[in-house]
């Protein structure tokens, strides 16, 4: 009987499936016979569109239909298909295929980056709580190196927008499209223009990966509200063929604009931005040189903002340069002594050269006289080799650091000089690359380092991605020897030296200054970021490491401690502004109650002031 009634009971629900799926069908033809036709009403708009499955058409929304539903700017500007979204979607499952069949490194970061993706866009708490429990982990996914290879292959990662787009399209239309932004507040920008990400060259809208990312160590490291960050890409176009040639980029398929042009798409993205949101800081991140210092000069006086490349970088490395004169045994006022070869100057190559040198002429005495004498501790090399005031159309930002030719040729050496030469005759202490040149201090160079005066040669392998480090800390260590101070942009494992010994790998990264630099400027409601804030930052951090760290070759933090590093460092910042009378307050801390606060009180007020994930209670209410 039971079998029987089972039997009836499983051919009656077969029959319900089956007249299920007729009726789906009709209706579905029905519908394909009205489209075009009749609307669908929705009662959504903006990102609410965007995040709901049933409306959302990603990058195949019309641009009238971005502008009635408040879309415009939360899209990559450029409008696809449905068949040419199926072929991007189709193209990076083939890629994966591809890849996973070549080696297990790569497609093994991408993987992890997915994942970790679609958790950030599916419980933002969950995320920051995995990504602060296990930083070491997985900053190297988040943040370089794999998010320069997710930059790469953006068009083909590309599911949910983060963060706004602003394009040359867009001129006149910025005021308003920033209202399409949801949140009320923001805190931090980080906006690329995407023609230098990392050492990987012009990857044009793909370079919004990078504001991401190092919004991600904001909120990390820094503690910033995650509701109250906005990653940002000004898309005016690439240089790039590739780019321009692929039929599924993302971006505006045009030369990049230039000149005045170029200017005023910059100049409206800041007015709407700080007009929308009167207190935020906007980081500029991975311009070409070319613009870097122009827009930094430009609005560093007027607006909150500061260019990564060029200030957060100079600070790291100066703290790397007086850790590496105190592992020396030797104290940090014998810096102005350093001899240094810099390989690279671009954005962040003279950005190190600038600082330095500032550093250097305080501690001679902070004159004229000072400034001038540092300036011949350096050696610049450029793809065109030794710089001189021979060299024909110089940069203006490297003029001032190009050798004399008398001197260059006392010390037989000339215009264009190689990379080797210049190691050989100068026997520096310190080399440093920021080239983008992977492999760059090759065995040759590093046998000429071998010749060093120092008793401790640094390395300082800065160009990132991982592909582009100047050498490995294996090469380094092998080739100059144990003795060595190490540094590199991405990160690189300690190396084995036998007999117990180990040959640090330090990151000297700028993640571990532009976290503290943004929330010391947040906090202490600083009107912009001078220069003494920016020094403070560093010094912070070169007196972070202890003597003993120093000494065994540790001249960085290890990333674990970047929430606690950060705290020092903001705290400092805001020290610097609270003493500079540039302190405005924040919320209930008014300027005149900042300055009341001693300096364990202002490490306590930043500590309070640092978001941390935890889930809140949530409660209904009508709007
Ligand atoms: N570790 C860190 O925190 C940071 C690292 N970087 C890295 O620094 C690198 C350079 O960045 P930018 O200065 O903005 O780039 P850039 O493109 O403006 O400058 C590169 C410089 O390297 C020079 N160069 C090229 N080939 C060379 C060669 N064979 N020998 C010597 N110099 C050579 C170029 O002439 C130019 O002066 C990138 O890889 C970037 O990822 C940048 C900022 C921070
Ligand atoms: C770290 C960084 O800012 C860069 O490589 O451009
Ligand atoms: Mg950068």
């Amino acid at each position: 009987m039971s079998v029987f009634c089972n039997q009836i009971r499983a051919s009656s629900a077969l029959v319900r499936r089956l007249k299920h799926a007729l009726f789906l069908t009709q209706t579905a033809r029905s519908f394909t016979t009205m489209e075009g036709h009749r609307p669908t009403i929705v009662h959504k708009r903006s990102l609410d569109i965007l995040h709901d499955p049933w409306f959302n058409k990603g990058t195949a929304f019309s641009m009238t239909e971005r502008d009635r539903l408040d879309l415009r700017g939360l899209l990559p500007p450029n409008i696809m298909s449905s068949d040419q979204q199926i072929e991007r979607f189709m193209f990076d499952l083939k890629r994966l295929e591809e890849q996973a069949k070549d080696g297990p490194s790569d497609p093994n970061a991408l993987a992890k980056w997915r994942i970790l993706n679609r958790l950030h866009d599916r419980n933002e708490t969950m995320y920051y709580k995995v990504l602060i429990a296990h930083i070491e982990e997985y900053a190297p996914i988040v943040y370089t190196p794999t998010v320069g290879l997710v930059c790469q292959n953006y068009s083909g990662l590309f599911r949910r927008p983060r963060g706004m787009y602003f394009s040359a399209a867009d001129r006149g239309e910025m005021m308003s499209m920033v209202y399409n932004w949801p949140a009320e507040q923001v805190d931090m920008i980080v906006v690329t223009d995407g023609s230098r990400i990392l050492g990987l060259g012009d990857l044009g809208v793909q370079g919004i990966g990078i504001a991401i990312g190092k919004l991600d160590l904001y909120v990390a490291a820094a503690g910033i509200n995650p509701q109250r960050v906005l990653p940002v890409m000004i898309d005016v176009g690439t240089n790039n063929d590739k780019l321009l040639n692929d039929p599924l980029y993302l971006g505006l398929q045009q030369d990049r604009l230039d000149g005045d042009e170029y200017i005023a798409v910059i100049d409206e993205f800041m007015e709407a931005v700080f007009t929308r949101w009167p207190h935020v800081i906007v980081q500029f991140e991975d311009f070409q040189s070319k613009w870097a210092f122009k827009l930094l000069q430009r609005y560093r006086n007027t607006y909150r903002m500061f260019n990564d490349d060029v200030q957060g970088t100079a600070g790291v490395a100066i703290a790397g340069l007086l850790g590496a004169v105190r592992a020396q045994g030797r104290p940090m006022i014998d810096f102005p002594k350093q001899k240094i070869v810099v390989a690279g100057a671009g954005s962040a190559g003279i950005g190190v050269l600038n600082a330095a040198r500032k550093t250097m002429a305080r501690m001679l005495g902070n004159n004229e006289i000072a400034f001038e004498s540092a300036r011949s501790q350096f050696w610049v090399v450029d793809a065109k080799g030794l710089i001189t005031e021979d060299r024909d159309n110089i940069d203006a930002e490297a003029q001032p650091f190009a050798r004399k030719v008398k001197e260059a040729n006392r010390q037989g050496l000339r215009e264009g000089s190689s990379l080797i030469e210049v190691v050989q005759q100068v026997k520096p202490d310190v080399l440093l690359g920021l080239s983008a040149v992977g492999g760059l201090f090759s065995k040759e160079v590093l046998e000429a380092l071998k010749g060093s005066t120092s008793t401790r040669p640094a390395i300082f392998a800065m160009s990132n991605p991982t592909t582009n480090a100047e050498c490995t800390p294996e090469d380094a260590f092998s080739v100059v020897g144990d003795n060595i101070i190490f540094a590199s942009g991405s990160p690189f494992t300690d190396v084995d030296l036998g007999n117990g010994h180990i040959g640090h790998s330090n990151q000297g990264n700028n993640m571990y200054l532009f976290p503290g630099i943004g929330l010391g400027t947040l906090l202490s409601g600083s009107r912009m970021i001078s220069d003494g804030m920016l020094q403070a930052a560093a010094e912070c951090l070169a007196a972070y490491m202890t003597e003993d760290e120093v000494v065994e070759g540790i001249i960085y933090p290890p990333i674990s401690r970047i929430r606690d590093i950060t705290k020092e460092v903001a705290a400092a910042v805001v020290q610097e502004a609270i003493e500079e009378d540039l302190a405005e307050g924040y919320r209930e801390m008014d300027a005149r109650e900042l300055r009341r606060l001693d300096e364990e009180e202002i490490k306590e007020y930043v500590k309070n002031n640092m978001w941390t994930p935890e889930y809140p209670t949530l409660v209904y209410k009508k709007a």
